[in-house]
């Protein structure tokens, strides 16, 4: 193991001179400037370098009316024109979402050996479109908040014809977990306390809004709330802590 992680390390540091690759790998060393630089260059990725890649927080032809009316919302507000007419960035940041970030991360080469090769993230593992996980997080990095917007599919049934609060509270890890890693570099999940305030339809699409809370050292505290897209329904209220810590801790963990 010890072995293994010292070629990862490595291979990362020297991989990391490819400005495409850096962007991954900072999300697990945490040896550049910031995460919102490498959330930046993720958005930039240039698709020939992983031909395999493929952004899943991108629009497809299951959405349904009420996600890319929100997506639309929010990535409208990621390029903004100024007054003498120049585009530049807006208040939202969109994060690119692929299923196998490791893999990219190492260009595949020692992780495969580490993890088994058929890994893939969870909420991105069922290739039918619309038929589990369909969601894009979006960033507000001056109002330390992140945006997910989750369009639930018929795989994710709980009691009938709503969605499985397994499932949700899935969901809000990915956004609440994502959110923290991008406030306080590598995390994990240290708690997750849901209250489950109104049932989600099958089908329907929500609202999972982040909000930083505090830090206090390696700990970071987060609030989030599930709405209805119009924010009229509260379905879930959370409060989560994510605890900072070292990429090779986690690897040795594992
Ligand atoms: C690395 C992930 C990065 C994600 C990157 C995403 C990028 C985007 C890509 C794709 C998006 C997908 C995003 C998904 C995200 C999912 C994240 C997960 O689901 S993670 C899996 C579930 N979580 C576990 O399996 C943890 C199991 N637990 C542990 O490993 C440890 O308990 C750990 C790391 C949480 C803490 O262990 P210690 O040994 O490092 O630290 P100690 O000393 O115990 O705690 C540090 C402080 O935190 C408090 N603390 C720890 N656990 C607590 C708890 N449950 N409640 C209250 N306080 C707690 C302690 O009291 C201590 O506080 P005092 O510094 O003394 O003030």
């Amino acid at each position: 193991m010890a072995k293994y992680l010292g070629q990862l390390l490595s291979s990362l540091k020297s991989l990391s001179s490819v400005p495409a690759i850096r962007a991954h790998v900072a999300l697990w060393t945490g040896s550049f400037s910031s995460w919102t630089h490498t959330f930046r260059s993720i958005k930039t990725l240039p698709l020939p370098i992983f031909p395999k890649s493929w952004d899943f927080s991108q629009p497809n032809s299951s959405w349904g009316p009420e996600i890319m009316q929100m997506y639309e919302h929010y990535n409208s507000q990621c390029e903004v024109e100024t007054e003498e007419g120049e585009k530049k960035a807006g208040p939202w940041r969109r994060l690119p979402s692929y299923n196998r970030s490791l893999k990219f991360a190492t260009g595949g080469v020692y992780l495969s050996k580490i993890i088994q090769s058929k890994a893939r993230l969870f909420t991105r593992n069922i290739k039918e479109p619309g038929a589990a996980f369909e969601y894009v997080l979006f960033v507000n990095e001056a109002e330390q908040r992140c945006v997910g917007i989750f369009q639930a599919g018929h795989l994710l049934e709980g009691p009938p014809g709503h969605v499985h609060g397994g499932a949700i509270a899935t969901m809000i890890d990915t956004v609440t977990g994502t959110h923290a890693t991008f406030l306080s570099g590598p995390v994990m999940t240290a708690y997750l306390n849901i209250n489950y305030r109104s049932p989600i339809p099958l089908g329907s699409t929500v609202l999972i809004e982040s909000l930083m809370d505090k830090k206090e050292g390696r700990k970071t505290f987060l609030l989030c709330n599930v709405t209805s897209t119009d924010g009229s329904k509260l379905h879930t209220e959370t409060t989560a802590l994510f605890v900072s810590v070292s990429v090779s801790n986690l690897i040795q963990k594992g």
